[in-house]
């Protein structure tokens, strides 16, 4: 049993509190409104992201960080990627020994195109942290707090602390995995919201399957290829956090990022959706960190390109469509190459 932080009480934070209840951990769930902290503490209810769902007895909440974290061995890190950096800036003023950090949120930063392990890297002095892991995968939040049966991986350049986090979430209905591939699953988990977007574009524009089929798959493979670039192994992009993460996000209607698109698709701006919506849409921008990025390391990224000019140049999803459609013609399976060797040099044997 261990006393664990999570730090975000939005819709997966608080998923992932109740799994971490229901394996009997105590629980220590921030949140900025005490309105919600106490619905949680006195109704065990959070009304505004979560409202059918009864939380466990062993998640207490709280508005401040110093009781939140007061002799927590682990701290899930799970606020919208925007936000990550400022929170860190208080974490750290009240941490009087190591804990492992674990963060569930999956963004890439504008700019500076760090990954969330990397931003906390830069933010958490190395005597405040045993370690730092990902955990990612296709689970969205109404699912997992109904114990509906749900898979995600973990990883971390420390594999023992990966298979620390294993422990912590793993039960009946809550499978983790491990892959020592951060840069991979970190890249696969944020990319994917940018195709997600794409998804239901295509389903707003009033287009069939046939489009969502070669979104995704042209969109893996625009991910994969940056993800190699950056010295991922692209088996993981066919795995849970890559692919498995891909068509959760782009064929539910749970997905913040797809419902997005699809409200782009039929016209509204992209100001009337952020409105509508209430709640996170973290592919937006990371469209614009991995446009970035992509221009920086030359990296082709098609789908990502013409999203980037839909979401902040104005320019029409249909012009869009017709411009991908439109690119010079090509093979469709590239020579693999990543980081400074052949990709068969990285298969597990
Ligand atoms: N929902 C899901 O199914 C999944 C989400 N994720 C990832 O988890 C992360 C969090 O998403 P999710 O919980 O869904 O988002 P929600 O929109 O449901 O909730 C966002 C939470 O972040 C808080 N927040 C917003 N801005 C700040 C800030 N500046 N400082 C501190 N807290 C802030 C909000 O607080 P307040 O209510 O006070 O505004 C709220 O608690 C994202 O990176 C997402 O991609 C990953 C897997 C599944
Ligand atoms: O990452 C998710 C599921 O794995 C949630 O996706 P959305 O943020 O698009 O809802």
């Amino acid at each position: 049993m261990s006393k664990v932080a999570v730090l975000g009480s939005g819709s997966w934070g608080t998923a992932l509190s109740l799994v971490l209840g229901d394996n009997n951990h105590e629980v220590r769930l921030w949140g900025r409104s005490q309105e919600q902290v106490d619905e949680i503490n006195d109704n065990r209810c959070n009304v505004r992201y979560l409202p059918d769902v009864k939380l466990p007895d062993n998640i207490h909440a709280f508005t401040d960080l110093s009781n939140t974290l007061e002799n927590v061995e682990v701290v899930v890190l799970v606020v919208p990627t925007k936000a990550m950096r400022e929170v860190l800036k208080e974490v750290t003023k009240y941490l009087s020994v190591p804990v492992l950090f674990v963060h569930a949120s999956k963004g890439i930063e504008p700019e500076t195109h760090l990954r969330v392990s990397e931003i906390i890297e830069e933010e958490i002095p190395q005597e405040q942290r045993t370690s730092i892991a990902v955990l990612s995968g296709p689970s969205h939040a109404e699912e997992v707090s109904r114990r509906q049966p749900t898979t995600v991986t973990c990883s971390s350049l420390d594999m023992n602390s990966a298979e620390r986090v294993q422990d912590l979430f793993m039960n009946s209905v809550f499978r983790v995995y491990t892959n020592p591939d951060l840069i991979g699953v970190e890249i696969g988990g944020s990319l994917k919201n940018i195709i997600a977007i794409g998804a239901g574009m295509t389903n707003g524009l009033g287009f069939g399957d046939n489009a969502k089929a070669a979104l995704m798959t042209r969109g893996l493979a625009e991910i994969a290829r940056l993800g190699m670039k950056l010295g991922a192994n692209p088996l993981t992009f066919a795995g849970l956090t890559g692919l498995g993460d891909l068509i959760v996000t782009c064929t539910s209607v749970h997905s913040r990022n797809w419902r997005a698109g699809n409200m782009l698709g039929k016209g509204k701006t992209l100001e009337e959706v952020l409105d509508e919506m209430g709640m996170v849409v973290e592919g937006i921008r990371t469209t614009k960190a991995t446009y970035q990025l992509a221009e920086q390391t030359g990296v082709d990224m098609p789908i990502t390109k013409e999203l980037y000019q839909v979401l902040f140049h104005d320019k029409t999803p249909e012009d869009a469509v017709t411009e991908l459609m439109g690119r010079v013609k090509k093979h469709e399976v590239e020579d693999l190459k990543f980081g400074d060797g052949d990709p068969l040099n990285h298969l597990e044997p």
